[in-house]
């Protein structure tokens, strides 16, 4: 087994790995966010990316996820935990606390979202977007981490920049029945599906959005005051997070590893072997 952390806005570094080391990655897809911090941690191989790259220069809609996912997968990357600020649309649901997500809508517009197309097409499932045997390890690390953390829950991923309208927080919230909203797990979770890397998913709460009444419009001077508070406990949760991962991985009991088995459609002979070359890292396995 080897773990990706993708980290969210606020965690852009990961201290305590042995043998640490900033390692550039190239994907045919271009460069990921940033370099990736490879190392171990007792005694698990691990591999952090900055989403929004050391000093959060990228936008949530420039953040090469393609790259990033093939990165990851690339340097041998078996799982992946994505950790993300996120508002909240629940009153129980409350800054700080931690939500393990297990299902999206997916409301970005701006991004590319699959590996495959023309010359290669595949249709992979995402009836159950997370894997659930990852969320079990990271639910048990953010309790033992001492964090208020709820189990389940539907993330609304939206383009941004901006934050959501007071309508679109209302339809979200109420007739969606979406439980939180942020703006980079979407295509992030479809893609790490397509390259066959289980994937958890921890929303922490920085803010009630804008629908609460008490709290008023979020703000990013709101968000960065409680992403400090939430970046410790990320770094607790992912401190306990090798004692709930065997480093002899067996097959994933969720089929993530094997999502590709009956995914691509394009016969043999139809297939262009230019994008055959870029899947390489991705696909490799069924190619
Ligand atoms: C700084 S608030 C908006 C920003 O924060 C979240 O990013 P991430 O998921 O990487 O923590 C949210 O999705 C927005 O991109
Ligand atoms: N309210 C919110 N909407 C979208 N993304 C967010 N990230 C943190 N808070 C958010």
């Amino acid at each position: 087994m080897k773990l990706g952390i993708i980290g969210e806005s606020g965690l852009y570094d990961l201290e305590g790995l042995e043998n640490a080391a900033w390692q550039e990655v190239d994907t045919p897809w271009g460069a990921p966010s940033d370099a990736i911090l490879t190392g171990t941690l007792d005694g698990l191989d691990m591999a952090f990316l900055p989403r929004h790259r050391r000093g959060h220069a990228l936008a949530p809609s420039d953040v090469p996820y393609r790259a990033n996912i093939d990165a990851l997968k690339r340097l041998g990357v078996t799982d992946i935990v994505s950790l993300s600020a996120c508002g909240s649309f629940r009153e129980e649901m409350a800054p700080g606390d931690f939500v393990i997500v297990d299902q999206f809508i997916d409301r970005t517009f701006a991004r590319a979202k699959s590996f495959f197309g023309t010359g290669c097409v595949a249709h992979v499932s995402l009836a159950d977007p997370t894997c659930r045997r990852l969320s079990n390890a990271v639910l048990g690390a953010a309790e033992a981490a001492g964090v208020t953390v709820h189990e389940g829950g539907t993330y609304l991923a939206m383009e941004g920049p901006q934050f959501s309208t007071l309508a679109e927080s209302r339809l979200y919230r109420e007739q969606w029945g979406c439980d939180v909203i942020g703006m980079t797990n979407m295509p992030e979770a479809k893609l790490a599906r397509e390259a066959e890397l289980c994937y958890a998913s921890v929303a922490m709460v920085t803010d009630y959005d804008c629908w609460h009444e008490d709290h008023g419009a979020v703000d990013v001077a709101t968000v960065v005051r409680t992403l400090q508070g939430n970046a410790e406990a990320a770094r607790n949760l992912v401190r306990g997070l090798p004692e709930r991962l065997p480093p002899a991985r067996t097959a994933c009991s969720e089929g993530c590893d094997r999502a590709l088995d009956h995914a691509i459609i394009t016969a043999p002979e139809a297939r262009a072997p230019e994008v055959l070359a870029r899947l390489d890292a991705v696909a490799g396995r069924v190619l």
